[in-house]
């Protein structure tokens, strides 16, 4: 479905990192960890063709991201950006709705249906009460999950998520981590940049560890989530648990790696 081949990401002042090769397929969860700078931000960028590489393609359905149109990109690519900024006076339900412009002709205004998917998207998210409020009123929390609600009335086949959890408190981050994985049953394909390790083994299929010095190695979450290799992306020491059917990491006593 999204395919990076060869792929250099470009990150300026820094020499070329190792050549990445993976595919995001239909009911995948691919998780990118890495520390502050590592890169997770620019690599979804460049995924969404939002920045070019420095080397390498991207493709979607087997053809170039920078041959694809606009417009039948966005049909086909949603993205949630860790950044946010409202640069005019726009309501919460204007906001969901501009997740339906890619199926518009630029005269067109939103049919009912596009409202109806905008509201459901709203009340999956519940914001549904929230509508009419203006987004510079929302708390961050709040301006997230209009985000995710932006990206679900979009209805992509493949969602980049940057931080999809920022600001939110716990029961959210799990509601919005279900509807990441609810999205990707249902066959589409989910990357997230993602800080929280926990969150990352209980919902990603797959996980792509992004050093700083560009290494970087991927597979399915069971083999690559290993503490030794944890504690060498993060300079984390790490202990490990099980709980709930899933691996735990914490920080073992705060101290660092040697
Ligand atoms: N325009 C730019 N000029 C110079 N350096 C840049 C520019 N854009 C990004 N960088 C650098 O590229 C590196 C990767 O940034 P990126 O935002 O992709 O990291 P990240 O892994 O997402 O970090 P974080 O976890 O802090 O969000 C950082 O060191 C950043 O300072």
């Amino acid at each position: 479905m999204l395919q990076a081949q060869d792929l250099i990401i470009d990150i300026p002042e820094r020499t070329d990192g190792y050549p990445l090769n993976f595919a995001i397929e239909p009911g995948e969860v691919w998780g990118v960890l890495g520390p502050n700078g590592a890169g997770k931000t620019t690599l979804l960028h460049t995924l969404a063709g939002l920045r070019a590489p420095r080397a390498g393609v991207v493709q979607l359905d087997g053809v170039s991201l920078r041959r694809w149109r606009r417009k039948a990109l966005a049909r086909r690519l949603g993205v949630v950006f860790q950044e946010r900024h409202d640069g005019f006076p726009a309501s919460v339900l204007e906001t969901a709705l501009i997740g339906r412009h890619p199926y518009l002709t630029p005269w067109d205004l939103e049919t009912a249906e596009d409202l109806t998917c905008a509201r459901q998207a709203l009340e999956r998210l519940e914001l549904g009460a929230l509508e009419e409020r203006l987004v510079s009123t929302l708390s961050g929390g709040e301006r997230q999950r209009l985000a995710m609600a932006t990206v679900l009335a979009q209805d992509p086949a493949v969602w980049l998520a940057d931080e999809p959890t920022n600001h939110l408190d716990l029961r959210h981050q799990v509601a919005v981590m279900d509807l990441l994985a609810g999205q990707a049953r249902e066959g589409r394909g989910v990357f997230l940049c993602l800080h929280d390790i926990n969150l990352a083994a209980r919902w990603c299929t797959h996980i792509l560890l992004l050093y700083p010095n560009g290494d970087a190695c991927w597979g399915p979450t069971g083999v690559m989530l290993v503490t030794e290799a944890l504690e060498q992306l993060y300079g984390q020491r790490l202990v490990a648990t099980e709980a709930d059917g899933a691996r735990v990491f914490v920080p073992a006593g705060g101290m660092p790696c040697a």
